[in-house]
């Protein structure tokens, strides 16, 4: 069974020309999103789209960029579509998503109170495999990405890693495609300037050939155009574009 990748957006935090950096993973006609940032309403209405094609939603870290379309996507689950779906998340993240981003536009006394009253939540420990559809399986492996802010990359099925917000670790790259059997790599990519909360292009460039030739580049800036033929054997992700893992 293959599985469907589309990124709903490529884009780094701030960037223009691209959407938030969320994908769609899709298992036959169960649809998981992967982090729902503030764009995500626009990005899947252009893609022909809405929350209404989405089963369940995972999340990386408490980033604008990877929950602001939290609040539009329980709003619209609840009073217009009358369905709970799963809610994937860290156990170490559901208080603070819920107390320090969720409840302030969501609260209604009586109504909606946490985030159980919204999602089916189901709180994952890192290291630990998952059962998410029928063909999808996850692990969460936390990474570095802000100092003190837990954040996680994802290892989906024993064969592709998604980085989400991370600062470079190829020690961790190595030892997933060395002893894990990863085949591909979608990895976030700063395109200039030093990789203080993410990993660079420059660094990225430093792993062997062999991991460069499965690593697919995304999270990037609105000057990506300009570093087409400069990025070795990797390759760009591409918003929108259907990838078959
Ligand atoms: O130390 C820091 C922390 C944050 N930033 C900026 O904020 C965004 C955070 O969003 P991400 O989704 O993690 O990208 C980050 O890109 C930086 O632009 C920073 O510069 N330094
Ligand atoms: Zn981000
Ligand atoms: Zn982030």
């Amino acid at each position: 069974m293959n599985l469907k990748l589309q990124m709903i957006g490529t884009g780094s935090a701030f960037a223009r020309k691209y959407f938030n950096n969320n994908a769609l993973l899709q298992d036959g006609d169960f649809t998981l999103l992967i982090d729902c940032g503030v764009t995500a309403p626009l990005a899947l209405h252009q893609l022909d789209k809405s929350f209404a094609d989405v089963d369940a939603v995972l999340i990386t870290h408490i980033h604008a960029d990877h929950v602001g379309g939290l609040e539009e996507l329980a709003f619209k689950m609840k009073f217009t579509f009358h369905r709970k779906i799963k809610l994937y998340i860290a156990e170490s993240l559901t208080a603070i998503l819920w107390e320090h981003s969720l409840k302030g536009g969501l609260y209604q006394a009586g109504e909606i109170t946490s985030l159980e009253d919204l999602f089916e939540v189901c709180p994952l420990t890192p290291h630990q495999p998952y059962s998410i559809s029928e063909h999808i399986q996850v692990e969460l492996i936390p990474t570095e990405h802000i100092p003190g802010k837990n954040s996680y990359s994802l290892y989906f099925n024993d064969r592709f890693f998604y980085s989400s917000d991370m600062i470079f670790n190829p020690d961790l790259l190595q030892y997933l495609v060395k002893e894990r059997s990863c085949g591909k790599i979608f990895h976030d990519c700063q395109l200039e300037g030093r990789g203080e909360v993410h990993t660079t292009l420059e660094e990225l460039m430093t792993l062997p050939e062999d991991i460069r030739k499965i690593t697919y580049l995304m999270h990037y800036g609105d000057n990506k155009n300009e570093f087409l033929g400069k990025i070795g054997e990797m390759d760009f992700i591409e918003q929108g574009h259907i990838y078959l893992l």
